[in-house]
């Protein structure tokens, strides 16, 4: 076990966004995050980053509580991929993939050889070696997106934290990251909206609704027909992918709900 959350509990604006979760992540394999807008999910990476402090419970780190961890240390070994990271600042891609090696370098240390690999690693990983001077603002959401990742990789994380890395990605390079998530053989957790996505490349699942775990398990066990409908609100036709084995999700209409 390397990520765990045990009665996690946070509140915002007078309610509890993340109540009583429990969890953890096999050490290199994918945890997916799933749920409506709203269920929690982005508050709830932000907790297991450190990012943000519990209201109640415990996040661990090797079943150490990360609260009482050095952030320097933290941030040699979680690397967290957000949402909106955005910055206005004259930037390049390679300014910003660069920034991945700050958690590793003393605050004179020249750049070494070893932070040139890890950054040119990440550059090569995510397909941006050719874009690696092109000014962030000029950056298509797509590329930005793999910007943030690339970020990420070059920090040379054994945790993984990411939040909708897809968001803005073409179906090619949806696959192409998820794909490479999977190679990368790190300790996942991404918070995902496709299910279908998540059935095909996350090891397991946990499943939000308002804040709760609804469901964990394997993909299998957790996108089953009856759960999506009644938490995502929708009739779905859930088969066995013929060439994947997991389950695929045809989506069919919205369900009238109770009082809708
Ligand atoms: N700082 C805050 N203050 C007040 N409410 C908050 C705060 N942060 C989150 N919330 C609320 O908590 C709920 C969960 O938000 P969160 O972003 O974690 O959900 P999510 O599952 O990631 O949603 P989405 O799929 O839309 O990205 C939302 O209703 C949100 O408005």
């Amino acid at each position: 076990m390397t990520i765990a959350a045990r009665e996690l509990r946070w509140s915002a604006g007078g309610r509890m966004v993340v109540d009583g979760v429990t969890l953890e992540v096999t050490p290199g394999r994918i945890l997916g995050l799933l749920g409506p807008n709203g269920s929690g999910k982005s508050s709830l990476l932000r907790l297991l980053a450190g990012l943000r402090r519990a209201g109640g419970g415990a996040v661990t780190l090797e079943g150490q509580d990360l609260s009482t961890q050095r952030r320097a240390a933290l941030a040699r070994r979680i690397a967290v991929v957000e949402q909106q990271a955005a910055t206005e600042a004259p930037v390049s891609v390679l300014d910003i993939v660069r920034l991945g090696r700050t958690p590793h370098r003393g605050p004179f240390s020249a750049w070494t050889a070893a932070d040139n690999a890890a950054v040119e690693r990440a550059l090569q990983q995510t397909g941006l070696e050719g874009l690696r001077q092109q000014p962030w603002h000029t950056l298509s959401g797509g590329e930005r997106q793999r910007a943030q990742i690339a970020r990420a990789l070059a920090q040379e994380p054994r945790e993984l934290l990411l939040d909708e890395p897809t968001n803005h990605l073409d179906i090619r390079h949806q696959l192409e990251i998820l794909a490479l998530l999977r190679r990368l053989g790190l300790t996942t957790i991404v918070a995902l909206h496709d299910l279908n996505l998540a059935a095909t490349f996350c090891d397991r699942l946990v499943l939000l609704r308002d804040g709760r775990v609804q469901c964990a398990g394997r993909p299998e066990e957790v996108l089953t027909r009856d759960t999506i409908q009644a938490v995502f609100g929708v009739a779905v036709d859930v088969e066995t992918s013929q060439q994947s084995r997991r389950p695929h999700i045809r989506f069919l209409a919205p369900l009238r709900m109770p009082g809708g």
